[in-house]
């Protein structure tokens, strides 16, 4: 049995990873042990829970207002300490967060192997998204394994010189997440209950769910966002659905400009299975989220992407994103001209693969413990 460590921190981390936990734990060639940092413990909490997964181990670091450098000090000493308790055989981290670059260095320090689920987004830029797009291409720099989602994660792994043996295209495990979730939502009406009533809540204006909340978007980019959302929602044209990231500098600047303005509704984040349904319901989203750009196209719902770049072209070449940046122009022309259009519920598309993500990473470790895996995966994405 191999002793398999994940160790992670946030809410996105957590839905993404929950398919593959799920499926290792139920598999007798693994021991699975989850080291759960708190980076963003409340919001990671709930959707674990949604999954029905409890943390082995539970870290408390966060601290209001701690800057990166003293985070990832401790984050770093932390996950080694956690590390050294569970003595795993291999380590296993999602993404692109400052708990997945610690954890990974952590065992990297231990020369233990390390796994990288979503491996090889790149954005191009290391300002966009900061700090994340650094953090990828450090955990790339210790991980022995590189599960990509899609053939250009695949291709830009290569470009940096990752020996193709170690790299995988396997999907982003982000679908399974939402088909075992969407499943769960059909058979299980109390399931998603908030998210049902806002989409009630909305009548028959059409639904545009926003979510905003990377640094690089705080301060005047996020205040230009504002300023479209409010000139859309003025213009009557849709209910505007905003669950508001929990970061102190992002709420304040939210609440303070959006709070009082008709059509723009403001709440709390929503559990995943809610924010399933709500995504479900919505004419379009406006985001600057990383998996909201690969949960959107997978419900049929066109994204207009409030960044400067995105390392997630896939679904902008599949006609599924489109990247608006922040100016309050051409966000507005955006939404207008796309929610001008008939409604109605779009084909889905998969440009990030279709489920089944979690079930070749897991294989591709068991596979790895005795030999290099070569397998080909036909159904995924040109
Ligand atoms: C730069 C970048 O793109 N980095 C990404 C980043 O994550 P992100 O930008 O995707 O983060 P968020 O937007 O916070 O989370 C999104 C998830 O949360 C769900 N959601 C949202 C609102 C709500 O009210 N209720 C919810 O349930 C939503 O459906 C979705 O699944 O880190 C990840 C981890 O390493 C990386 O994978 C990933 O590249």
């Amino acid at each position: 049995m191999a002793r398999i460590m994940f160790i992670f921190g946030t809410r996105p981390e957590a839905i993404k990873l929950a398919p593959l936990i799920l499926a290792m734990r139920d598999d007798i060639r693994f021991d699975v042990s989850v080291c759960f940092t708190g980076q963003h413990r409340d919001l990671a909490c709930a959707a674990l829970q949604l999954f029905g997964i409890v943390a082995d181990h539970a870290l408390d670091l966060m601290v209001e207002g701690q800057p990166l450098d003293i985070l990832f000090g401790r984050l770093l000493a932390e996950t080694g300490a956690a590390i050294d308790r569970i003595a795993p055989d291999q380590v296993i981290v999602q993404g692109d967060t400052a708990s997945a670059l610690a954890g990974a260095l952590a065992a990297h320090y231990r020369q233990l192997p390390v796994a990288h689920v979503e491996a090889g987004l790149r954005s191009g830029s290391l300002d966009h998204p900061w700090p994340e797009e650094a953090h990828r291409r450090m955990i790339a720099t210790v991980a022995g394994l590189h599960f990509a989602p899609t053939r250009r994660a695949v291709q830009a792994l290569l470009d940096e010189n990752v020996p193709a043996a170690r790299v995988h295209l396997t999907g982003n495990t982000v679908i399974d997440a939402l088909e075992q979730m969407r499943d769960r939502l059909r058979g299980d009406p109390s399931l998603g209950a908030r998210g049902r009533d806002l989409v009630a809540g909305a009548g028959d204006r059409p639904i545009v769910l926003t979510t905003c909340h990377r640094r690089e978007t705080l301060g005047e980019p996020l205040a230009g966002i504002t300023m479209a959302l409010r000139a859309i929602a003025a213009r009557g044209a849709a209910h505007i659905l905003m669950p508001v990231h929990p970061a102190p500098e992002v709420r304040r600047i939210i609440t303070d400009r959006l709070a009082d303005a008709p059509g723009i509704r403001l709440v709390e984040p929503l559990d995943y299975a809610s924010l399933l349904h709500v995504l479900d319901s919505a004419r379009l989203v406006l985001t600057d989220s990383g998996g909201l750009q690969e949960e959107a196209p997978a419900m049929g719902v066109p994204v207009l992407i409030l960044r400067e770049t995105t390392e997630r072209t896939e679904a902008i070449d599949a006609g599924a994103a489109e990247l608006v940046g922040r100016a309050p122009e051409r966000i507005i022309a955006a939404a207008m001209r796309h929610l001008g259009q008939p409604g109605g519920k779009r084909a889905p598309l998969y440009p990030f693969g279709t489920a089944g993500a979690a079930r070749r990473i897991s294989e591709l470790l068991a596979a790895a413990r005795t030999r290099s895996p070569e397998p080909a995966y036909a159904d995924l994405p040109a």
